[in-house]
């Protein structure tokens, strides 16, 4: 521990590291936490996935809290007077003026004069820290490595996040929450309900930005720049700011957007230097301390990088096969809901029992399935890019682009999800022809002088690999066309049973009466029968 004891940070933190075997700081820690605590500088880090931002951030921010609680206390000690102002301040211009009057029988009885926008209640506890990141996982990901962290400091930390009820959320608020980790939507909805809590935003004393560059060009963007303007202002000068990402310093080829509130596009092939200005002065960073630990390989040197060339078609049997062939924690990435939800479907019919993640699914269950893929080291997540930023799983064996990613920082993000904190892993790519020129482009932004190596395939198996899967294709297809009919059969007969109508066989919609969905069905059953007999003997 003795790398940590020299950083100045306090005993309980302290504590909670060496409970979770957290020996010695990472590189972006040793890097960024010194500067941080005893200077108290901005910090604009970027390092390779999975090297440890989270506490590069978390435990100045911790330890500046229970630095602040004990200046506190002390000040308190030595002059009780002063106590109301301690917790908020007393410049705390939204706070309403109270005054305490007695009636004749001796009685309190209060009046409420200057009053505040509609329904203001007086916060709990002072908020110290925003820290702002782009998906629902992810902010939960950060507020439980956050709580492990903050375990003996009595710190709170609640995650915002939309997709969950807003009422249970404004509960968690009420409660008073030191620290706040949210993405961007869910918080500007409270803020702009004027939620008491979120009201001190402008007096944070820390800000945090994590997968910075993902925050500032996609959609999130909009709110994230009316949160910075309401931030910044009659904004607490001591406020320390931390941005962190392991794809800050990338440059695109191609033009990228960024949506700003009037709707406007920016067109810019920015350099990296420009991205990191453009960052600083949007947050109103001073003067940063820059940690750019990025490498020329832009992934992890811990992961292993392969190709599989072949053609539309072939995809789903080389995926099978890769699957198959290469038994562990597996998560496969595609670029459309559409096809998470079709791979879902041939997957299972297969006996892979995937995992789908996509934003059209309802939180919950977003959650429920990556908890399920944490549990099984077997697992197979099946997902689009919300599960490819920070996500921290342990023991991630393979990651699958079965869509070639549109741009590099996508790559290395889902590259990024295995090999994490110096374990090993594989990325293996999936390209087909008229992809070539995406992943080429991917690939000059690396910098990368050559392609990836090719995975070797036995040829001897993967023709049966194509029949198999051919066969869980039909059924799929068999399946969904079932399922189609009956769900408008039933809606059909449902609606004539409403209106009392009595119907014939041949009045059902689109001809497929009780008689050709029986026939459907056998002949569905006779193919999932050949399927099994081909998976039994299927190494
Ligand atoms: N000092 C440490 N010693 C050992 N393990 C650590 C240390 N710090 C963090 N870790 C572990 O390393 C893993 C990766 O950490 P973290 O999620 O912060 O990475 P990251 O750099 O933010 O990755 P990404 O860029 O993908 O978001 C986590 O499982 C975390 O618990």
């Amino acid at each position: 521990m003795e790398d940590w004891k020299c950083m100045n940070i306090r005993t309980e933190i302290l504590n909670a590291l060496k409970l979770k075997n957290f020996t010695k700081p990472t590189k972006i820690q040793s890097e960024s936490i010194p500067p941080a605590i005893e200077d108290q500088r901005d910090i604009l880090g970027a390092a390779e996935t999975g090297s440890g931002k989270t506490l590069a951030f978390a435990i100045p921010i911790l330890n500046g809290i229970l630095n602040a609680r004990s200046n506190e206390s002390i000040s308190e000690e030595s002059d009780m007077e002063t106590e109301s102002d301690s917790e908020l301040g007393s410049d705390n211009e939204n706070e309403p003026e109270v005054l305490e009057e007695l009636d004749e029988n001796g009685l309190g009885c209060v009046s409420v004069v200057n009053l505040p926008p509609d329904g203001f209640v007086k916060p709990k506890n002072k908020l110290w820290a925003i820290i702002l990141v782009p998906t629902r996982e992810l902010a939960m990901q950060v507020k439980n490595h956050i709580d492990d962290v903050a375990k003996y400091t009595g710190i709170n930390i609640a995650a915002i996040v939309g997709g969950l009820s807003s009422e249970k959320q404004e509960r968690l608020l009420r409660k008073g929450p030191e620290i706040v980790v949210a993405t961007p939507g869910r918080l500007w909805e409270l803020i702009q309900r004027n939620e008491p809590h979120l009201m001190q935003l402008n007096k944070v004393k820390y800000f945090v930005i994590d997968e910075a560059d993902r925050m500032v060009e996609t959609a999130h963007f909009p709110e994230l720049h009316l949160m910075l303007e309401k931030i910044n202002l009659k904004r607490n000068n001591k406020r320390q700011n931390f941005v962190f990402s392991a794809t800050l310093t990338m440059v695109h080829k191609a033009p990228y957007r960024v949506n700003i509130k009037k709707k406007k596009h920016i067109k810019k092939n920015l350099s990296p230097e420009d991205k990191l200005k453009s960052l600083i002065q949007l947050i109103g960073m001073k003067n940063p301390h820059v940690v750019n630990l990025t490498t020329a390989n832009c992934v992890t040197s811990t992961v292993k990088e392969m190709q599989i060339f072949c053609s539309v078609k072939e995809k789903d049997a080389y995926l099978f096969y890769f699957l198959k062939r290469n038994p562990g924690r597996s998560l496969v990435f595609c670029n459309s809901i559409s096809c998470v939800k079709r791979l879902a479907s041939i997957l299972n019919i297969l006996k892979l029992t995937p995992l789908p993640i996509h934003s059209n699914m309802i939180q919950k269950q977003r959650l429920k399935n990556l908890d399920k893929f944490r549990a099984n080291d077997r697992g197979l997540l099946l997902a689009t890019d919300v599960a490819s930023r920070g996500l921290d799983i342990v023991g991630v064996n393979h990651v699958v682009h079965y869509d070639v990613p549109r741009t590099a920082e996508i790559y290395v993000h889902r590259s990024g999800r295995t090999a994490r904190a110096s374990n090993i892993g594989l990325s293996l790519l999936i390209c087909t022809p008229d992809k070539k020129n995406v992943y080429l482009n991917v690939l000059r932004t690396m910098k990368r002088e050559k392609e990836l190596p090719r995975l070797e395939i036995e040829l001897r198996l993967i023709r049966t690999y194509h029949v198999v899967v051919k066969l869980a294709q039909e059924i799929a297809m068999l399946e969904e066309k079932s399922k189609k009919e009956t769900a408008s059969t039933n809606w059909f007969s449902k609606a004539a049973e409403e209106m009392e109508i009595l119907l014939d066989e041949d009045e059902l919609p689109r001809g497929m009466g009780k008689g050709d969905l029986q026939k459907h069905n056998k002949l569905v059953n006779s193919k999932r029968k050949q399927l099994d007999l081909f998976l039994a003997t299927t190494k």
